[in-house]
């Protein structure tokens, strides 16, 4: 029998939608206000899902504690409150949309968990925007 557990987390940080190779009018072109050379910011909304079975002894699928302290260093700590392009690599290199930001961190959580535990990501930009990953 496998089932999920779910930890929601926050953080704000601030992008721009840009590609080096291209010219300002492109990046603007394609990407809209989201270009803005100034930056924006948003309110990111995370909820990271765990499945697995359920230990015999713990009951836990994973303990809910650890999943937190997981997701504030490998997410809170280094994310929030930073300019994603200026200062959170890979994003100096790749463009910090919603689907890249939720697959690296769906890798930099997956690389810490168990291998039998399953995960998705889910990583909302704005309440009405929101991505999901689980690594296929
Ligand atoms: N496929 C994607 N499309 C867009 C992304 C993205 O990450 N992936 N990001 C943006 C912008 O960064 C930002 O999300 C603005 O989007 P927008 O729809 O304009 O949202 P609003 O600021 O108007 O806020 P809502 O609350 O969603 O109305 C654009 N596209
Ligand atoms: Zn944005």
């Amino acid at each position: 029998m496998r089932l999920s557990v779910h930890r929601k987390a926050h953080f704000n940080a601030a992008h721009r939608l840009y590609r080096k190779d291209w010219s300002d009018e492109k990046n603007l072109q394609v990407f809209g206000k989201c270009s803005n050379p100034h930056y924006h910011g948003h309110n990111y909304d995370l909820i990271v899902k765990v499945t697995g079975e359920i230990d015999p002894e713990t009951g836990f699928v994973m303990d809910l504690k650890r999943l937190k302290d997981l997701i504030y260093e490998e997410v809170e700590v280094p994310f929030d409150h930073k300019n994603l392009n200026e200062e959170v690599p890979p994003f100096n290199e790749l463009n910090p949309t919603a689907e890249n930001i939720a697959v690296v961190i769906w890798n930099k959580i997956r690389e810490k968990l168990k291998p039998e535990l399953d995960l998705e990501i889910t990583l909302y930009e704005t309440p009405r925007n929101y991505v999901t990953y689980k690594g296929e």
